[in-house]
């Protein structure tokens, strides 16, 4: 059976299928220990588990440390409000709770329990749940029908220790208030002049119209209704929570109430509201029309109603998805990183507060790049942030850990900066990693021209250098594109005022370039009208002449195009004594932690001297980002025991290392594994210099360093920083046609970044 009259055919299937393959359902438990010796076995259960056991028993805030509790939380639901799908019973909830779960873990790093129980009875569930303190760190209560819901959240929050919040009530109420702040703000309205309408009285409408009326919205201009009507006095089926908003005197319709309304706020069933009661709102009406997975009433039918209508839904597939998955992954994340005791109003008003605020801000890199095609910019079409947005992790879980510890439910101290790059590192990989460079970039002020202008992922790149940098992009493009490149994203950065257009077709230092270029290659082929052309048509020339000029410190090109093309032109415009391009490196971000390759893009063939200086540049490039350099030098040979090209450059060239007393580790020439797996290099070779996994790989070519490279990018999930051209002085840098937002941004702080001040 359909249950979603919106979705087609294939549609459905897709979904089913999603659920069915590769293998059912959509969880599965990982170890996080290793698990292969006899003696892990040993550690892990019995016999080294009972001093885990014992250690909690003398001392029960141990189990944090000793088990998984602290970040684990349970989803429990008896499935008696399911969606929108009603009563469906504990067993058909589970896709909803298993995906609550997944939601957990992917937006927040949380793991879940889905714990589905057939138990009708609110007090006896309530009972249940208590019963599971010992195992979790939080408890998520999820579509347990109103008034039931009511009372086993308060039956949980009074006897148990840990955080109980019921997401349909509070994780609905949140989001709806944060996405009600933003629509008021743009109507331009007060909460206390506006009249609103409710359909659906149960577990999210009578937590949404209560935050409403926190937020200013007087009790009198609130009419709700539910399945019975509206709430009223006269009425004896109502619980308590409902009583709050029952009104006094003549009972009205849900078109009376509508007529002039200014926000209708459904948590109810599908297709409940009419396009008809629509029309009789008041002009330019907030429709938040939020019952899962069919809303009230569809966008486009209320669009056609009163096109002026501000609309939001639950669902992901139209803009405005208001939907508490904007709230309660991270603030379980902010309450059990301070192990809070509760997550009280005041952790519930900073997550509102966040939440609107995100919207308002400009959008991420990140952001931008996984919804590209739409526009984000806060307005009508864009209320409330979308929920890939990774700064609403760090944003949010930063301001209810704050409120958790200014309002003394906190049982755990935190140091918040450290935390915050926690959280920053969680969901932008590169960040800890590259914070000493954006510090660094932070300390100078420099003109980075971006070669490629035009491309989208480059614009966004510089509104984010411009928001974390205090360095100025230069873009080279034609100014109408690029300027309605960021409109159509939505950004906010004006030429002119924020960054600087250099126009190949038009810019007023043509003359100026094209001479400068042909004064340096006229002795080398190149005639005033070539060097003309190359002015007008190639953009990365261009850049380079501008940094050959002083008119910019340092170039970024290479998104699109082959590596050696644009380092052709660099090389042309800015290499001499000093500066020469010796190798490229690239810093892969593992879980393992850091790894560097090189020389991925210049030498082919090393030579022992190209080599001795790929090693010595790659030592002093890591050590901008704050790692000691351990380097291998990588070959099919091992340790002198083949007689190969590439184990004979390695030698020769470790031979030039040694002869010069380096400050760094490196050692050679070995096999890659044996770089990564000390143990292996010690049985190997017991006398060899390297202490512990290195984290340099250094290649005799560029083809085996180019396949380190994208093995480690496309199978082991590496996300790179890189290439770094070495030896240019940091005057530019060639990125390669993948790269993404975030890949530019990283570049462009190193970019950004004056070389002198790493010595
Ligand atoms: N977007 C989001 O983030 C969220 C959306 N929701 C959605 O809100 C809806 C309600 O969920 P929840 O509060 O948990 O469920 P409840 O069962 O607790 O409440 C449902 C409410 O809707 C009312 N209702 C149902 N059908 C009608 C109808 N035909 N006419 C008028 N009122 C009706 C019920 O009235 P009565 O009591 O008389 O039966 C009840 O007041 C669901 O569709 C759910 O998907 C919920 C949570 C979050
Ligand atoms: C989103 C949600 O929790 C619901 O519709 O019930
Ligand atoms: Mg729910």
């Amino acid at each position: 059976m359909a249950l979603d009259k919106t979705n087609s055919t294939s549609e459905r299937q897709a979904a089913l299928d999603y659920h069915q393959f590769p293998r059912p359902g959509k969880l599965e438990i990982r170890p996080t220990k290793p698990m292969a010796t006899g003696r892990d076995l040993a550690r892990a259960y019995s016999p080294g588990v009972a001093e885990a056991c014992t250690e909690i028993a003398a001392n029960p805030l141990d189990a944090v440390r000793y088990t998984a509790k602290g970040n684990l939380v349970a989803v429990i639901s008896n499935g008696t409000a399911v969606l929108g799908l009603g009563n469906i019973g504990a067993q058909a909830s589970k896709p909803v709770m298993e995906g609550k779960a997944v939601l957990f873990k992917k937006f927040a790093g949380l793991d879940c329990f889905d714990i589905e129980v057939n138990e009708a009875d609110p007090e006896a569930l309530a009972d249940l749940v208590c019963k599971l303190e010992p195992t979790f760190g939080a408890v998520n209560l999820e579509d347990i029908k109103a008034p039931d819901c009511f009372i086993v959240e308060r039956i949980c929050r009074e006897r148990m220790n840990i955080p109980v919040f019921h997401d349909d009530q509070h994780g609905t109420a949140i989001v709806v208030a944060a996405a009600a702040t933003n629509a008021l703000r743009l109507a331009e309205k007060k909460p206390e002049d506006i009249r609103v309408v409710g359909l659906g009285a149960g577990a999210a409408g009578i937590a949404c119209h209560t935050m409403l009326r926190k937020m200013g919205v007087p009790a009198k201009s609130i009419t709700l209704f539910d399945k019975d009507g509206v709430l009223h006095e006269g009425r004896t089926d109502l619980c308590p929570e409902q009583m709050e908003f029952a009104s006094a005197g003549a009972k009205t319709t849900l078109e009376e109430a509508l007529t002039g309304a200014d926000l209708f706020l459904g948590l109810s069933g599908p297709g409940l509201l009419k396009p008809e009661l629509v029309k009789k709102m008041a002009p330019n009406p907030i429709i938040f029309a939020l019952a899962n997975p069919t809303p009230e009433i569809m966008p486009d039918l209320a669009r056609e109603a009163s096109p002026g209508a501000m609309i939001a839904t639950g669902r992901s597939d139209f803009p405005n998805q208001v939907n508490n998955v904007l709230c309660f992954p991270f603030i379980f994340r902010g309450a059990l990183d301070v192990a809070a005791s509760d997550i009280n109003d005041d952790m519930k008003l900073a997550c509102v507060e966040s939440i609107a605020s995100l919207a308002r801000a400009t959008t991420s890199a990140e952001v931008g790049q996984a919804y590209q095609g739409e526009k984000l910019t806060f307005g009508p079409e864009y209320l409330i942030p979308k929920p890939f947005d990774p700064r609403l992790l760090p944003t949010i879980a930063i301001a209810v850990a704050k409120a958790a510890i200014a309002s003394g439910v906190a049982r755990k101290e935190i140091d918040l900066d450290a935390y915050r790059s926690t959280l920053e590192a969680q969901v932008f990989r590169s960040s800890l990693i590259m914070r000493q460079v954006f510090e660094a970039a932070r300390q100078s002020q420099r003109k980075i021209v971006f070669a490629e202008g035009e491309d989208d992922r480059v614009i966004r790149a510089a509104q984010a250098m411009i928001e974390d940098t205090v360095d100025t992009p230069i873009l080279i493009g034609r100014p109408d594109i690029i300027e309605s490149r960021i409109e159509r994203a939505g950004l906010k950065i004006k030429p002119g005022r924020d960054f600087e257009i250099v126009n190949p077709e038009s810019d007023t230092r043509y003359r100026d370039y094209w001479q400068s270029y042909h004064e340096q290659m006229e002795r080398r082929g190149v005639t005033p009208d070539l060097a003309k052309a190359v002015l007008r048509t190639n953009t990365t020339a261009i850049a380079a002449v501008m940094v050959a000029r002083g008119d910019a410190d340092s170039m970024i090109c290479g998104t699109f195009g082959q590596y050696q093309w644009h380092l052709n032109y660099i090389e042309q415009m800015l290499a001499n004594k000093e500066l020469t391009p010796v190798a490229a490196l690239s810093l892969m971000i593992l879980d393992s932690g850091p790894l560097f390759v090189a020389d991925t893009h210049i030498n082919t063939e090393q030579t022992p001297e190209t080599l001795a200086a790929t090693v010595i540049a790659a030592a002093r490039h890591v050590r901008r980002f704050g790692n000691e350099p351990k380097i291998a030098l990588c070959s099919g040979s091992q340790f002198g025991n083949r007689d190969c090209a590439s184990g004979r450059v390695m030698r020769a060239g470790l031979d030039i290392l040694d002869a010069k007393n380096l400050n760094f580790a490196y050692e050679g020439e070995m096999h890659t594994d044996a770089a990564l797996d000390s143990e292996l290099r010690e049985r190997l070779f017991p006398g060899n210099r390297l202490d512990g996994k290195a984290n340099v790989l250094i290649y005799a070519n560029t083809d085996a360093a180019g396949v380190a490279r994208n093995l480690l990018k496309c199978e082991a999930g590496g996300l790179e920083v890189g290439p770094i051209l070495m030896g240019m002085g940091n005057r530019a840098h060639i990125v390669t046609p993948g790269v993404t937002v975030r890949g530019l941004l990283n570049i462009a702080a190193l970019a950004g970044s004056d070389v002198s001040s790493y010595g």
